[in-house]
């Protein structure tokens, strides 16, 4: 007999999730109770036009925004509506973020970047450099690991900023057209190697981007529509 699939196991829960903006006279409706569910290992595409709410969302699920209405559920925990310091806390710990422009500290360098949100979460520094190696060298840029931000090409830059998002292991992965810099093939490259970072550790990735190609490589695709996140 086969054995039955392995029950899916939800990182991030938004139910009926609401946000919304003033902009002088006018209230801006970005999330109109969303619901939507990502799993261990899953990687999904968020595709919309500019404008859409691709951001709002993201700081919503990734806690540096409180949703209006509706719950924000990290790993079982309803966290949405914690206060600032308790969300930050679990960002820390449980949230990787990977931006289009790589935000990596120039003074440092690309060991030292992804080194330094373990030593705020408490690491020795011996322990810290390890991991920042092994995640160097798993990103095929492990000859680089003493080269500052400036001395890397864009592609590099990308991806020590993808090690630094999961240097603390966190179980979420928000990204923000990560590869959105790039040239297509690079682009490629970089997503590839996200691809399989997402797969081999079990993370639950959230990736905005504009890329079809890319967004099609992905497991599933959602986008924004009047409000609420549904299959693009
Ligand atoms: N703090 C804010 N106050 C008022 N309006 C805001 C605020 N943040 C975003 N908005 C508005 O909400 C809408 C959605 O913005 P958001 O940045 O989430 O879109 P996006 O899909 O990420 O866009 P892009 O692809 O251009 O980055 C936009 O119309 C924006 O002007």
């Amino acid at each position: 007999m086969s054995k039955p699939p392995a029950p899916a196991r939800p990182v991030l829960v938004l139910n009926k999730v609401e946000r919304h903006y003033v902009q002088g006279e006018r209230k801006l409706t970005i999330l109109n109770g969303a619901d939507f569910t990502i799993n261990r290992g899953e990687m999904v595409a968020l595709v919309a036009p500019s404008g859409a709410g691709k951001s709002t969302l993201l700081h919503t699920a990734g806690l540096l925004e409180k949703p209006d209405a509706g719950e924000v559920t990290l790993n079982g925990r309803v966290c949405g509506n914690l206060p600032d310091d308790e969300r930050t806390s679990i960002r820390r710990n449980e949230i990787g973020f990977v931006y289009q422009f790589h935000h990596l500290l120039p003074e440092f360098s690309a060991l030292e970047n992804i080194m330094l949100p373990q030593l705020v979460q408490g690491l020795a520094k011996k322990e810290a450099a390890n991991r920042a190696r092994q995640l160097l060298d798993y990103m095929h840029i492990g000859k680089r690991a003493g080269h500052r931000p400036a001395e890397l090409s864009g592609g590099e830059q990308q991806r020590v900023a993808i090690a630094r998002a999961v240097a603390n292991a966190p179980r979420l992965l928000l990204a923000d057209e990560p590869t959105g810099n790039l040239d297509p093939q690079t682009a490629g490259y970089v997503f590839d190697a996200l691809a399989a970072l997402v797969k081999q550790s079990g993370l639950a990735a959230l990736i905005a981007t504009h890329n079809h190609e890319l967004a099609a490589r992905m497991d599933r695709k959602v986008t924004l529509d009047q409000g609420h996140i549904v299959p693009a």
